[in-house]
Formats: C-alpha cells, structure tokens, sequence
C-alpha cells in the first residue's frame, strides 16, 4: 500500500504538487496519470525518498522511505531505464545491488529469469536494446521482492512485444497481491493495464476511481477522451496557465 497525505511541494517558482492525498491499493494496477507539468514525477520522487515534502507525507508498507531499513525489500521503482554504467555487465550490475542491499545471489539468478535476461546476463548493459534495459531496470526493481512496485512511464520507446510484456507484467505482479503504481501518457495503453486511475492536474487530485467509470462519469467514448475532458483545465501550455 501506498499512502500519500496531503503532500505539497512547493518550489520557488510555484508549487509542483498541491495537498494531494490518494492510496494505492494492492491487488491491483493503478494508474497515475497527468498531463505534462502535472506533478506525477515529483510525487513518485517524494514517495520513493528522493525529494522532500514542503508539507505532508508519503508512506509506503506505512513507513516513510527514509525509515525504511531494508528499502528494496519494501519498494521496487523503474525510474530512469539508463541509470546503469554501460561497461557493467547484466548480471555483475544486479550482483552489486543485491550484494549493497543485502540480498543473497539467488535472488539475482531468480530477477534474471523473471524478465527473461537469463541469456544476456553476460552482455554489457551499452549493448542492450532499449527493451534489454528496461528488463534491466525491472529485474533490480524486483531484486528486494517487494510488495510495492512503482513504474515510471515504463513503456516508453518500446516495441509492442516490451509493451505487452510490461503489461502482462504489471497485471501478474498485481496478481500476486502486490501493490502496483504505473504512470503513462499512453492512454490506450493505460486502458489495457490498469483497472484502477489517480488523475492529478497541477499538482491536484482531479480522479481516483476505476478506470471504467472513469470513462463513463467524463462521458469519453474511450480513456483518451475522458482525460481530455477532464484535464483540459490543467494542461501546463493552455493560455493563462501560469502556475
Ligand atoms: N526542481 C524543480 N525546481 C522547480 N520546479 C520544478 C522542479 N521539479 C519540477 N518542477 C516543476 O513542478 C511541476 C511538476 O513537474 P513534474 O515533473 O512533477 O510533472 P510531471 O507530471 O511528471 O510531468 P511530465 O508528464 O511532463 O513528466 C512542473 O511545473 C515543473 O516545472
């Protein structure tokens, strides 16, 4: 489970996110969806430690990141696809985080046959293809076995095999009881993977609700339509939009 408690964080230019408050349940793929500018990064960068509220808290398994002990245990993220140094081998790579994070190797041989990078694990992470290195990210994010996995725009530049992987993905790990967090602009996409939608819009909660009546309470024909009815105030780039 996922917690966010009026959680703010207000910059100097303006405030980012603005009193959000929303849970992510477990046993299901929610959805976070925004437009640009919506705030959907700086609430993931709260959540997993990364940035500190101005007010507010973000909890996960009930605890704030940073009290977390064993935090890949607790919380897996896809953040950045690249964040891997491309002369470090697959498996050398995972090796090193489970050995920083105090997981046995056994958990690196089972991450590598989840994602199916069994026969890459030898391969150089700067030879892999876009679709390689998202595994890649995948397998550490499912290294601790957490309970909650968190997916930033995870399906970004890939082909429709990684798409469909990181769906089915998602639905399995949901499945399992797992509580699951994916942010997309891919609204067909998002149509096919979550059954549950957190719509934000500077900064603000705009929905949260299932992802069917979602479509049917913004009368949109499909989810593409009912985002754009109800996010057409919020969009950062609109006339009069400052913030
Ligand atoms: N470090 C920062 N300093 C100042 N403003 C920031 C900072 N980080 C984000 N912002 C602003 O906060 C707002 C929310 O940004 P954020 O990246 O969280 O949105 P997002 O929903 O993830 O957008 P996108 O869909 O484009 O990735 C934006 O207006 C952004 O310019």
């Amino acid at each position: 489970m996922i917690e966010v408690n009026h959680l703010t964080k207000r910059y100097r230019g303006g405030t980012a996110v603005d009193d959000l408050s929303f849970r992510v349940e477990p046993g299901r793929v929610t959805g976070f969806l925004g437009p640009n500018g919506a705030g959907k990064s700086t609430t993931i960068r709260m959540i997993l430690g990364l940035d500190r509220p101005t007010a507010g808290s973000a909890l996960v398994g009930g605890r704030r990141y940073a009290e977390l002990k064993r935090p890949l245990t607790v919380v897996g993220a896809l953040a950045e696809a690249s964040d891997v140094h491309p002369g470090r081998r697959v498996r050398d790579h995972l090796l090193w985080l489970a050995r920083s994070n105090g997981l046995g190797r056994q958990r690196v041989a089972a991450v590598l046959d989840e994602t199916g990078l069994a026969g890459a694990a030898g391969k150089a992470a700067r030879t892999l293809s876009l679709g390689m290195r998202q595994r890649l990210g995948i397998a550490a994010a499912l290294l601790g076995d957490p309970g909650v996995l968190i997916l930033d725009e995870p399906v970004n530049g890939l082909d429709p095999e990684g798409v469909i992987w990181i769906r089915n993905l998602a639905k399995r790990l949901a499945g399992e009881g797992r509580t699951v967090l994916v942010s997309s602009h891919l609204m067909s996409e998002m149509a096919l993977t979550a059954s549950h939608l957190v719509v934000i819009g500077r900064g603000r909660l705009l929905a949260d609700l299932p992802t069917d009546e979602f479509v049917s309470a913004h009368s949109g024909a499909n989810l593409e339509e009912a985002f754009m009815r109800l996010t057409s105030d919020s969009v950062e780039y609109r006339a009069g939009g400052s913030r």
